[in-house]
């Protein structure tokens, strides 16, 4: 057996980094951004620990374009390079200067804020240049500056160079495939979508403003009115972004206001105002820091373009949180920025890793807290907020177990009379009235108290409480809750929900009372007859012996049908194929009102007298629609004549 070594040569690694290192070509800006930002922090904690010995003063980091010379700069006033260091830490490739840097310095350089880690990030210029040339000065006194170049091929050029001040000036000669990023345009694209949180301040350009300096003195213009004389103007850098952004400051010197105005600063589209924030701060086991937002939502959880950033040390790295932000949570809005994260993975390897595991439940947990102490401290804010916030929890408590204990708590149960129970609150007003007679409690429920109307009225008629549960994973949701309390036990009595529609009242809550029919067996036999040879085969014709008083025909969908129906049109649950089952409804037929008397002794008038109190059932369940709706008024008006 032969065994031997592949042999890797930069001949052919080079291109294959131009080629694949990175899939957007357009992040060789933020590369280079972040090695600036590297090389001025470097030099910010150097001279911080006493080991520079220079001015830190006010450094900024420059981009310029020259479209004319078809070359894009990037000048920083960092650490800069000497001869060897350039030989080191440019020439080797995959030999990271910022790990090396970090490992020397680990005391006190944890929490200086590095970026680069691969040492690849320089490399990425050659996607979108023919030619690279670094002139850099390092902050050491005796050392010369140096000027490289490279043409994309391994060969490069390094030469001794004048250079007066500290620092590094990238020099990207554009290639003719790439002249896009020659466009300011797309420039300042660029550097608002990676840049816009960096902690080095970023010039591009400059912009006049009103002189702050200057006050307009009052004139009088031609015609002899008074007027303010025009604002002294000046010219000033543009900086394209803000280096203290909100998140890395501490909860306690935020205010409110600071808040919201981050939240305008990270959504500039955005006029809604968001309900409530979460500052995530955390320094052990991992990194993390970063402010959550809970925008108002509606029921209809539309694909948000809104997104929560991913940043590592201020750099903006992704909108796509998958993996990272547990699923339910990606309905909020806000940044999160870890060093923690390793982003050079595919999404599956990052779902198993422990470090980012972590940061998901921590988030979780954070987020749970937050909402559970809104509901301790300010019941009715949070009250009021439930409706926008409660897509968010009860999908939470699907799909995570350890949510789903913590909001069991909080998690709210309004009525349609506008009152907000929590689930214990819940149970332990309606047990005494909606127990069934065998032990279960009942929860009515509706989903539409308009569409609902009348089996909500016959509902709170026998002094039952009725929730108004209308997000469209409410079936999900009360499935499991179901399952979670089936048993019955001396302390616990098994809870099982009904949709008010879903059977007559007395069905939903049965009770060991005898019912009496005013009608005999044989003709009860023969009313089922007449109303089967006339309603449609999609209803079930169920007799029953209800109240006088009650309406004679009511349309009921039966709450399992129904249910698994919806679970299976909104995913994950219910049973296979149910989403296409046709509509199945109950008919039931009170064999107590006087109407059956009528129809069984009328002559002629039978199949009229069911049609009409067919519709009108169909009306009170908003099923009355087309031709049927035509045919039920022209009949009404008939038997008015
Ligand atoms: N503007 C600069 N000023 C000073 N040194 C620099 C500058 N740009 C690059 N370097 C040096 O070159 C090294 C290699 O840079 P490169 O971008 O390839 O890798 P990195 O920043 O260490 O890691 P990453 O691949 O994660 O970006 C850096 O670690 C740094 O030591």
């Amino acid at each position: 057996m032969a065994k031997g070594k592949i042999n890797v040569s930069v001949e052919n690694i080079f291109p294959l980094i131009k080629k694949f290192l990175y899939s957007d070509h357009e992040i060789f800006l933020r590369e280079l951004i972040s090695n600036a930002t590297d090389a001025t922090l470097k030099l910010k904690h150097l001279s911080t620990i006493g080991e520079a010995k220079v001015d830190y003063g006010d450094p900024k980091i420059e981009v310029k374009i020259d479209k004319e010379g078809k070359k894009l700069h990037i000048i920083d006033q960092g650490v800069g390079m000497s001869k060897e260091e350039v030989e080191k830490y440019i020439n080797e490739v995959a030999f990271s200067g910022a790990e090396e840097f970090l490992e020397k310095y680990k005391d006190t350089a944890k929490d200086s804020g590095i970026i680069g880690h691969f040492g690849l990030g320089f490399y990425s210029a050659f996607m979108v240049a023919e030619k690279v040339e670094i002139i850099t000065k390092s902050y050491v006194d005796e050392e010369s500056a140096v000027h490289w170049t490279c043409d994309g091929s391994p060969e490069f050029a390094l030469t001794e160079a004048d250079k007066k001040d500290r620092g590094t000036e990238i020099i990207l000669h554009i290639a003719e495939d790439s002249t896009e990023f020659l466009e300011e345009h797309r420039i300042r694209e660029l550097l608002v979508k990676y840049n816009k949180f960096m902690p080095v301040p970023i010039k591009f350009g400059t912009k006049e403003i009103d002189d702050p300096e200057f006050e307009p003195k009052t004139i009088k213009d031609k015609d002899g009115k008074e007027t303010k004389e025009p604002h002294k103007k000046i010219t000033v850098d543009n900086i394209i972004n803000n280096p203290n952004p909100a998140w890395t400051k501490q909860p306690s010197d935020l205010k409110d206001e600071d808040y919201s105005s981050f939240y305008r600063e990270l959504y500039p589209m955005q006029f809604e105002e968001p309900l409530f924030n979460i500052h995530l701060n955390v320094d052990y086991p991992f990194n993390l820091t970063g402010i959550l937002y809970f925008p108002k939502l509606t029921t209809n959880i539309d694909i948000q373009k809104d997104r929560i950033q991913l940043y590592q040390n201020q750099v903006f790295v992704t909108d796509n949180v998958e993996g990272i932000v547990p699923e339910f949570l990606q309905m909020l809005r806000g940044v999160i920025d870890s060093p923690d994260i390793p982003l050079n993975v595919s999404r599956s390897y990052l779902q198993a890793d422990g470090a980012v595991k972590k940061i998901s439940s921590y988030i979780t947990k954070k987020v749970a807290d937050k909402l559970q102490s809104l509901f301790k401290n300010d019941r009715e804010g949070f009250e009021k907020k439930w409706n926008d916030i409660k897509i968010v929890i009860e999908y939470g408590m699907l799909s995570e177990p350890k949510f789903y204990e913590k909001a069991f708590k909080f998690a709210l149960f309004p009525t349609v009379d506008d009152s907000y129970f929590t689930f214990d609150e819940l149970i332990e007003k309606v047990k005494p009235a909606q127990t069934d007679k065998d032990k279960n409690i009942v929860l009515l429920y509706a989903t539409n108290a308009d569409e609902q109307h009348s089996y909500i009225e016959e509902a709170k008629e026998k002094g039952y409480e009725v929730l108004l549960l209308d997000s469209p994973i409410v079936s999900h949701l009360i499935q499991k809750i179901e399952g979670e309390n089936s048993e019955l036990s001396a302390e616990k009595q098994p809870i099982k929900f009904a949709r008010v529609d879903s059977d007559f009242i007395d069905n939903l809550i049965k009770k060991d009372e005898d019912k009496v029919s005013k009608l005999t067996e044989e003709e009860q036999t023969k009313l089922k007859e007449i109303v089967e040879g006339v309603v449609p085969k999609e209803y079930t014709v169920q007799l029953e012996a209800l109240d006088s008083n009650a309406n004679p025909f009511v349309i009921t969908i039966p709450e399992f049908m129904r249910r698994m129906k919806e679970m299976s049109q909104t995913g994950g649950g219910g049973m296979m194929g149910m989403s296409n089952f046709p509509e199945m409804y109950n008919l039931v037929v009170n064999t107590n009102n006087d109407l059956m008397q009528k129809i069984l002794r009328a002559k002629g008038k039978k199949e009229e007298y069911v049609n009409q109190a067919l519709d009108l059932a169909k009306l009170s369940q908003n099923l009355l629609k087309g031709k049927d709706l035509t045919a039920f008024i022209k009949r009404s008006f008939d038997i008015m004549k």
